[in-house]
């Protein structure tokens, strides 16, 4: 946290990612005027940067200590054991030995968020049983949703966009909650833990463990995320982009591993499961619909093709007019 005081100067020159704060009751509650303003600072946030940063004490530091602790354990599992999980969902359920990105691992959790998917994968890692995993990552999931429908709500709020259409949104919403590892660098070996990009998902939220986390500001600017159990980096994909028609930026984002620590973060990332279209608040004369209607597991499939590949800017290439 103390690293992150010291960006809080907001000049041009200076600038850094906004920090909100979601632990007061007031700027959490619906109809206050702290409510108003804190929708105001999200919906800002994002215009400028596809991200900010969230100050959020929910978690509490026994479930993120323990919620560490059990993606040490995943990871230390054989690649054979971690790669058995799969999923039907074009979301790789693992990832790692990557030869682009050799320092990087990441497993996913697809619906961590039910208690029985999460016994499902425990069972599928640990044949023999692993409570303590099972329980840690579905409380950790389940108060990383929270700020995530908090924060959806705030933004369709400052937008005046109904109610309805957020229930709508959130009842055809899945979440995956994802653990990353990253090895430390050998002598000669780069330290770049993932290159810039933005998430191919609706909205990510990040926390870590160890520090490496990046966001690229509106200046260009590379902004340092500081590490806490009550910080996590809320940042647009290129599903909010599409869904914001093109009013959002998806936040670029890079991961950077220093010579002598692991490093690891979590994150909870929401992919939509219908047909979405941008919202209509979002196209009038002067900013024509930039995107067709858009199938997010579509895209998630395309997004591994070589054709996608070929492309500067696979959204565009995907479902851009
Ligand atoms: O490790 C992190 O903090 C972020 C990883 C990431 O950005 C990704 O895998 O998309
Ligand atoms: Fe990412």
């Amino acid at each position: 946290m103390e690293s992150q005081q010291t960006h809080t100067n907001n000049s041009s020159h200076n600038l850094s990612l906004p920090l909100i704060d979601f632990t007061t009751e007031e700027n959490v509650t619906p109809g206050t005027d702290s409510w108003v303003s804190a929708c105001e600072e999200v919906r800002h946030a994002l215009e400028d940067h596809g991200g900010f940063l969230a100050l959020y004490d929910k978690v509490g530091s026994e479930v993120y200590e323990s919620v560490y602790s059990s993606m040490e354990q995943l990871f230390d599992l054989p690649v054979e054991t971690k790669k058995r999980n799969t999923t039907q969902k074009p979301i790789f359920s693992y990832s790692g030995q990557l030869s682009r990105i050799p320092l990087y691992e990441s497993v996913g959790i697809v619906h961590a968020l039910s208690v029985d998917e999460c016994r499902n994968f425990t069972h599928v890692m640990w044949p023999q049983g692993n409570h303590s995993f099972c329980e840690s990552v579905n409380s950790y999931a389940k108060q990383l949703q929270g700020l995530d429908q908090v924060v959806k709500r705030m933004l369709f709020e400052s937008y005046g966009i109904e109610n309805k259409k957020l229930e709508c949104l959130l009842d055809s919403t899945d979440y995956v909650l994802r653990g990353y590892k990253y090895r430390t660098p050998k002598a000669g070996e780069s330290n770049l833990g993932v290159a810039p990009h933005s998430d191919t998902a609706f909205l990510t939220i990040l926390n870590q463990k160890v520090e490496g986390l990046g966001v690229k500001l509106k200046n260009g600017d590379w902004f340092e995320v500081g590490v806490s159990p009550s910080l996590y980096l809320v940042m647009g994909g290129d599903a909010l982009m599409v869904w914001s028609n093109n009013r959002i930026p998806a936040c670029e984002h890079r991961v950077l591993v220093n010579s002598k620590t692991e490093r690891y973060s979590m994150g909870l990332l929401s992919y939509i499961n219908k047909i979405m279209e941008a919202q209509e608040e979002f196209v009038d004369d002067q900013n024509p619909l930039h995107y067709k209607p858009f199938d997010h597991y579509g895209y998630l499939r395309f997004f591994l093709s070589d054709e996608a590949l070929k492309s500067d800017s696979r959204i565009k290439a995907y479902c851009g007019i």
